[in-house]
């Protein structure tokens, strides 16, 4: 698993490559004076197998960043800076046309909501089976057996008479599982799960995650799992990276965030997991304040309003993302003990 810190020279050489990488990313909506910035500078890449967790609170830029890679964005929306790279080949600047194949077929995206990603006019199994017809020029019979198998991998009980259900006559938990047997059926190189679980309750969650987990290993699938919940990447993301006001402000291998998190972000969102009882989650010490609204940027670094650490210099100096240990676990923070750099580039004392 390998994050890129910017262009960090400590990132590590992979002899495969990252699988997708996308390079100081930028996401705007609007033109000129009206222009708002959502997404800064990010960099951030996945390999094959492994998974990366993206978290943030709502609002943090965390599904535009994946939107602006899958060339998604809404109206309005564009990419500003950057690159995204699929095993090398840059998919910014292709036409709608050109990345249709892409997606799905080598980045497939669950989203939050299987209902609204659902057909609900239409049968599981020819919603599953249209694009392997259309597409993947099967014949309606290997279909159908292809639909059967994924449903039956994905733990639908009686997978074969499930084709004939619609999205509403399935439990959330059941329909999470068939949007997910659609998003694997092309065996996708990467997968990403925006809020996959966020929609369900609690023990639904936990099997959904596993599943996602168990079949990015059996497929040898890159995952990105986005959430703002920490507690989700926990037993998943081989990486996390934390964004806030639209950059990344730590990223490391998912115990040491854990175990020695060094931004006050990231410290303040572990302090926040939800902790679970009798099957409801409790979410303990939420973060006073909210995300800096991208019409109205905070200055220095944006999470300084809401920072107990917050120093004069965080409230005139936008720290870089930089890794002051060497131990792959950069961090774009002021007050951090092993950053000095930026301290030094605007000749301030702590
Ligand atoms: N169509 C749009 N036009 C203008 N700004 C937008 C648009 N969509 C999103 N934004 C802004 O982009 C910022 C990042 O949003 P984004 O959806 O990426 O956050 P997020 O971290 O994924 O949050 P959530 O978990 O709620 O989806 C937000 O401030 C949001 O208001």
């Amino acid at each position: 698993m390998m994050i890129l810190a910017q262009s960090s020279p400590l990132r590590p050489i992979s002899a495969n490559g990252p699988v997708l990488e996308l390079k100081n990313l930028g996401v705007a909506y609007g033109r000129g004076a009206a222009s708002v910035q959502v997404v800064h500078d990010v960099s951030l890449a996945v390999e094959r197998g492994e998974a990366l967790g993206i978290v943030g609170e709502s609002g943090c830029g965390k599904s535009q960043t994946m939107l602006a890679a899958l060339g998604l964005l809404p109206r309005g929306g564009r990419i500003t800076s950057g690159q995204v790279l699929l095993e090398g080949q840059d998919l910014v600047g292709r036409s709608p046309r050109q990345m249709r194949p892409v997606r799905g077929r080598e980045i497939a995206l669950i989203s939050q909501d299987a209902l609204t990603s659902l057909n609900p006019a239409m049968t599981i199994g020819k919603q599953m089976a249209e694009p392997m017809i259309h597409y993947g020029g099967m014949s309606r019979s290997a279909a159908r057996q292809r639909c059967t198998e994924l449903l039956d991998l994905v733990g639908i009980p009686g997978a074969a008479a499930r084709l004939a259900s619609y999205p509403h006559e399935l439990s959330g938990g059941m329909r999470q599982r068939a949007l997910i047997a659609m998003a694997i059926s092309a065996n996708p190189k990467v997968l990403i799960a925006d809020e996959p679980t966020t929609a369900l309750d609690v023990t639904t969650q936990s099997q959904i995650l596993r599943l996602i987990d168990s079949l990015r290993k059996e497929l040898g699938m890159a995952l990105i799992l986005i959430t703002h919940d920490l507690g989700v990447v926990a037993g998943v993301a081989d990486r996390v990276a934390v964004l806030y006001a639209g950059r990344v402000v730590e990223t490391a291998e998912t115990e040491t965030l854990f175990a020695a998190p060094r931004h006050p972000y990231t410290k303040a969102l572990l302090d926040s997991i939800a902790r679970i009882e009798d099957d409801v989650a409790e979410r303990l010490n939420p973060i006073p304040g909210l995300p800096p609204d991208p019409r109205n940027p905070v200055s220095g670094c944006a999470f300084h309003p809401r920072c107990e650490y917050s120093r004069e210099i965080c409230r005139n100096a936008l720290p870089i993302l930089e890794d002051g240990t060497g131990a792959q676990h950069p961090v774009r923070c002021h007050v951090d003990p092993f950053v000095s750099s930026s301290l030094r580039a605007v000749g301030g004392a702590r």
